[in-house]
């Protein structure tokens, strides 16, 4: 590892490893001026903390389901790992935007490491103000004016042939050829206010999907229905629709699996949301079988895809 010259830095949301993480992940990201989109500081701040104060006890009670912290650091880790092995001319780091590992600290080892070209690589297929945009201005902001023009980022990679094909061979590992499942791609909710602003994340969504469905058919995977939904709606205001409730209704005795299109780590979006909250929904809604499939996570192919997505 110690001639690589080249950093190459997953950045994600970061997760809740306790509830004192929990508490620091909603007051940052409530912080976010990218997530609430109001222009005084001050009056961010307080919100934040209102929203945390009201929303850490009955958010916690999910995290105690699925064994007291988030999959996400875990798995993004493993994935780490698994790119430092497999792509030998970069060193791999990873930088969270809400819990640590925190952009200002990785960037100190990135110096140390006397890395002279970065590529950042958030790891959200589409492209969203709230996420991408936000997770790169973290981290440019805190590197030093002294390291120069060498950083470029991946805006979006949701057109990438070798990152789909992971999506549909996950999806085909969950279905026989004889079954009757409806497909819903999940994809985590945004407030419309954000969309009409100029936010392409339900833009590049809907492409996605077609792009998926048109790869679905291709390879002769057929489904009853192909759909898109919107998951993990915050608050009162109006977020992007159908919702994954609503989208569910339509579904009574039949067969529906979920494939979770923003993430590419499973996380408590997916382990909580997805397979034991909306899995109640499914089951009182009469819906026959319920299944929801992994996310890319540190597959081989998945690496493969990295390789192909930053070259
Ligand atoms: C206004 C609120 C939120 C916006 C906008 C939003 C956008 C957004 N989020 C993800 C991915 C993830 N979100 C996760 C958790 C989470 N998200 C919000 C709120 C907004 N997200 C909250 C309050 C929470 C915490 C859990 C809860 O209290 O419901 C996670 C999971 C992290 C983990 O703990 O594992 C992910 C991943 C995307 C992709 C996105 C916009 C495109
Ligand atoms: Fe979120
Ligand atoms: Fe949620």
């Amino acid at each position: 590892m110690e001639n690589r010259k080249k950093a190459l830095v997953l950045l994600n949301m970061g997760g809740a490893r306790n509830k004192d993480e929990l508490k620091m992940f909603l007051t940052n990201m409530f912080n976010d001026k990218n997530i609430l989109t109001i222009n005084s500081n001050l009056l961010r701040k307080l919100i934040a903390f209102i929203i945390t104060k009201r929303r850490l006890n009955e958010a916690w009670k999910n995290y105690e389901l699925i064994g007291n912290k988030s999959p996400i650091n875990p798995l993004t880790e493993k994935l780490v790992d698994r790119c430092n092995e497999e792509i030998k001319e970069f060193k791999t780091y990873q930088v969270m935007r809400y819990t640590p590992p925190f952009a200002q600290d990785v960037i100190k080892e990135i110096l140390e490491d006397e890395i002279e070209e970065i590529v950042l690589l958030p790891l959200y297929p589409q492209y969203s103000t709230t996420t991408t945009k936000s997770s790169v201005e973290d981290f440019i902001d805190y590197l030093p004016y002294s390291f120069g023009q060498n950083i470029r980022y991946i805006d979006n990679f949701y057109k990438n042939e070798a990152f789909n094909s992971c999506i549909i061979d996950e999806i085909e590992k969950n279905i026989e050829k004889e079954d009757d499942f409806n497909i819903v791609f999940s994809a985590h909710g945004l407030p419309q206010k954000i969309v009409d602003k100029g936010d392409p994340y339900e833009e590049q969504m809907k492409e996605h999907v077609e792009i998926l469905s048109k790869m679905l058919k291709e390879k002769g995977l057929n489904f009853k229905s192909i759909n898109l939904a919107y998951q993990s709606k915050v608050g009162p205001m109006k977020w992007l629709e159908p919702s994954l409730d609503e989208k569910l209704k339509e579904f009574k005795n039949e067969k529906v699996l979920i494939y979770p299109l923003s993430f590419i780590v499973d996380n408590s979006e997916t382990d909580f949301e997805l397979a034991i909250e909306y899995k109640h929904i499914a089951d009182n809604l009469g819906i026959k079988e319920y299944k929801v499939c992994k996310c890319v996570n540190d597959s081989n192919a998945f690496i493969e895809a990295i390789k192909d997505i930053i070259k």
